[in-house]
């Protein structure tokens, strides 16, 4: 059966090559279908990383070669030590015990998990794009090892720290604009821009969280559901009639004015309490400049509304979008 020809192809954890991790986890995904997994004894998986994953005999054991910690939260007055759900999965932090390398690890119930999400990761790597070091299974589920953005989200730091400053939205908006300059090239759609999905470290901010992420094969992709999150969807997505990657720069722009209030569009004007549903505002509304801070510049107004434009053919790429002075500030002492 699946099981027997599967165990001895894989035999314990393996360092491999991308392409190896990519059979691991079609593979995975087939067992998903084969009925019963047996129960296991000994993790199988492969890992990229060589350099900062430790692997013993063919084995990488879970709280003995790794350990995994709740998040500590980087913000003291903020909610659980579990970071919060990604699309389908608990993220922890974890530690290579000989290496002392820390990590995210992202626990994904193999009912849940589709081998989508790891292929983006390892296929596309960017440096604004959260590095996919391996992947393991053990216990039913996939665990997922990345690259750690150790200062939390951007919305864990909007809710601990309240609206973030011009300068500090510039900073963040770069970074998330190359990664998709990058992802838009190879026609990459991401699905869920929003401030929980981009993570901070002390150099860079990375896009995290795959699991919606697809690849268009012509230049419009027709969705068959929806896809994303509500608060942060463009209108041609909650139209349902075809979109493209520029759906992404309009999450962007939704992102940025969370950045700059401390809310999502529209829930100030349309209280989450009456309204269950965004989908026929975002819908009908013209774009939420309404909802931009008071405070915020005119030039960075300009590119919110060239990100926000409702007609995606009209509206800016993120090529477009890197070169608009809001981003490009002329520097003080020049
Ligand atoms: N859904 C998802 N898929 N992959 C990731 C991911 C990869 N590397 C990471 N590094 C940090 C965090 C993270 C999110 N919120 C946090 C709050 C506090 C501390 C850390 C975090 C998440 C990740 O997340």
């Amino acid at each position: 059966t699946e099981q027997e020809d599967y165990s001895d192809t894989v035999n314990g954890v393996q360092y491999g090559t991308v392409t190896d991790l990519l059979s691991f986890v079609n593979r995975l995904s087939n067992m998903q279908a084969a009925a019963d997994l047996q129960p296991q004894t000994h993790e199988i998986g492969v890992l990229l990383n060589k350099k900062d994953m430790a692997v013993k005999n063919n084995r990488y054991q879970i709280n003995m070669d790794v350990l995994l910690f709740p998040w500590k939260l980087t913000y003291k007055n903020y909610g659980t030590g579990l970071v919060p759900k990604g699309s389908f999965g608990k993220v922890h932090l974890a530690q290579d015990t000989a290496t002392r390398k820390r990590m995210a690890c992202k626990v994904i119930p193999m009912e849940n998990f589709k081998a989508g999400e790891v292929e983006f990761q390892a296929r596309f790597r960017h440096e604004n794009i959260a590095e996919l070091y391996g992947a393991l299974f053990l216990d039913q589920s996939v665990h997922l090892f990345m690259e750690a953005g150790e200062g939390g989200s951007v919305l864990e730091k909007v809710e601990s720290c309240g609206p973030m400053r011009e300068f500090e939205i510039i900073w963040v908006t770069k970074q998330v604009l190359r990664g998709l300059e990058y992802l838009h090239s190879h026609n990459v759609i991401h699905h869920d821009i929003k401030p929980s999905n981009i993570v901070l470290m002390s150099d860079k901010a990375v896009l995290v969280d795959f699991g919606l992420a697809v690849q268009m094969t012509e230049d419009i992709y027709i969705p068959r559901d929806l896809r994303g999150t509500e608060m942060y969807m463009s209108p041609e997505l909650v139209l349902c009639r075809g979109h493209n990657t520029k759906t992404d720069i309009y999450s962007l722009g939704t992102t940025i004015i969370h950045m700059q209030t401390g809310s999502p569009p529209w829930v100030r004007r349309y209280p989450r309490t009456a309204y269950p549903s965004y989908l026929y505002i975002i819908h009908k509304q013209a774009p939420p400049l309404e909802d931009i801070a008071e405070d915020c510049s005119l030039v960075m107004r300009c590119f919110l509304e060239r990100a926000l434009e409702k007609n995606p053919a009209l509206r800016s790429s993120a090529s477009e979008l890197l070169k608009h002075e809001a981003v490009n500030p002329p520097r003080e002492d020049q």
